[in-house]
């Protein structure tokens, strides 16, 4: 049992070589490009805050996510592995339990709380098979970006405010770059060993958070025009729209009310 926390125990040894630059760190670039997602937290919710305060459940899991991430690449250990691939397939199924809008359940679901049941169902029997094959799981999982893609063109034609779309466009170009270097890394290893530039996944995670930059504040707009009806949501980049590179972020206005 102790042996599962063990160095070099995990299924998925990534291309980057092992104890190159640190003797306590096995992937050294791989964990320390995590710092992405413990910069994306603060930053989705600084930008989000106001959000965050009507449906604050959703603020803490990409911190998470970046937690068991670092402890992975820093030990490969097989603990380590499952850990990162559960936290992230936990965290996307919160969000989609409570972000999916309503319109978009199965046809056999009736409302909200038998759409929680199908999720909890679903992430415990994807939980216990991750066991059984777990390279498996990040082709498993980075699967569910397309199902994001799809739910994003659903959305986009429903909407014709340039920006959502300008955002969308950002968010899918970040993330075409992400999973190519993802799955780059793990076919092409070979290659990228010999001209001796072994650093794909490390670019995976700065590219991923990037593309959740963008992918955040698209998907709580979504929400917000379903679930928030009080507030008028309007997608904003921060510092200022002028500026060449600015984050964007979802600002919730009052409406004007005429008496
Ligand atoms: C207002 C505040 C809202 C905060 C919400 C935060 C939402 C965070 C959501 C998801 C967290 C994902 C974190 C990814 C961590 C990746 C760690 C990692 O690299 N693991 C690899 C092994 O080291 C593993 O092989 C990777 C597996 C695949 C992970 C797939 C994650 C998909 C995330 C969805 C991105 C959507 C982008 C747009 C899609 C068109
Ligand atoms: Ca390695
Ligand atoms: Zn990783």
């Amino acid at each position: 049992m102790l042996s599962a926390f063990a160095y070099l125990t995990s299924e998925v040894d990534w291309c980057e070589g092992n104890f190159e630059h640190s003797e306590v760190i096995a992937e050294y670039y791989n964990t320390i490009s995590n710092v992405s997602f413990f910069l994306l937290f603060p930053i989705l919710l600084y930008l989000n805050h106001q959000y965050v305060q009507q449906r604050p459940l959703f603020a803490y899991t990409s911190l998470i996510a970046g937690i068991f991430s670092t402890y992975y690449h820093l030990t490969l250990s097989y603990v380590g592995q499952l850990l990162d691939e559960l936290s992230i397939l936990w965290t996307l199924a919160l969000m989609y339990t409570f972000w999916i809008p309503k319109c978009y359940f199965p046809g056999f679901i009736k409302d909200r709380t038998q759409f929680v049941c199908l999720m909890v169902i679903a992430t415990v029997v994807c939980t216990l098979m991750s066991f059984i094959k777990p390279a498996f799981n990040g082709y498993l999982l980075n699967s569910i970006s397309l199902h994001l893609l799809y739910l994003t063109c659903q959305e986009l034609k429903k909407c014709s405010n340039p920006r959502v779309h300008r955002i969308a466009a950002f968010m899918v170009m970040w993330w075409m770059l992400a999973i190519s270097c993802w799955l780059s890394d793990k076919w092409f290893c070979g290659f990228w060993q010999r001209i001796n530039f072994c650093y794909l996944h490390s670019f995976w995670h700065v590219l991923i958070s990037i593309a959740l930059l963008y992918c955040c504040p698209l998907f709580i707009y979504f929400d917000s025009r379903y679930e928030i009806p009080a507030f008028e949501p309007e997608l904003e980049y921060w510092p200022s729209d002028s500026w060449p590179i600015a984050l964007p972020y979802l600002a919730l206005r009052t409406p004007y009310k005429r008496c």
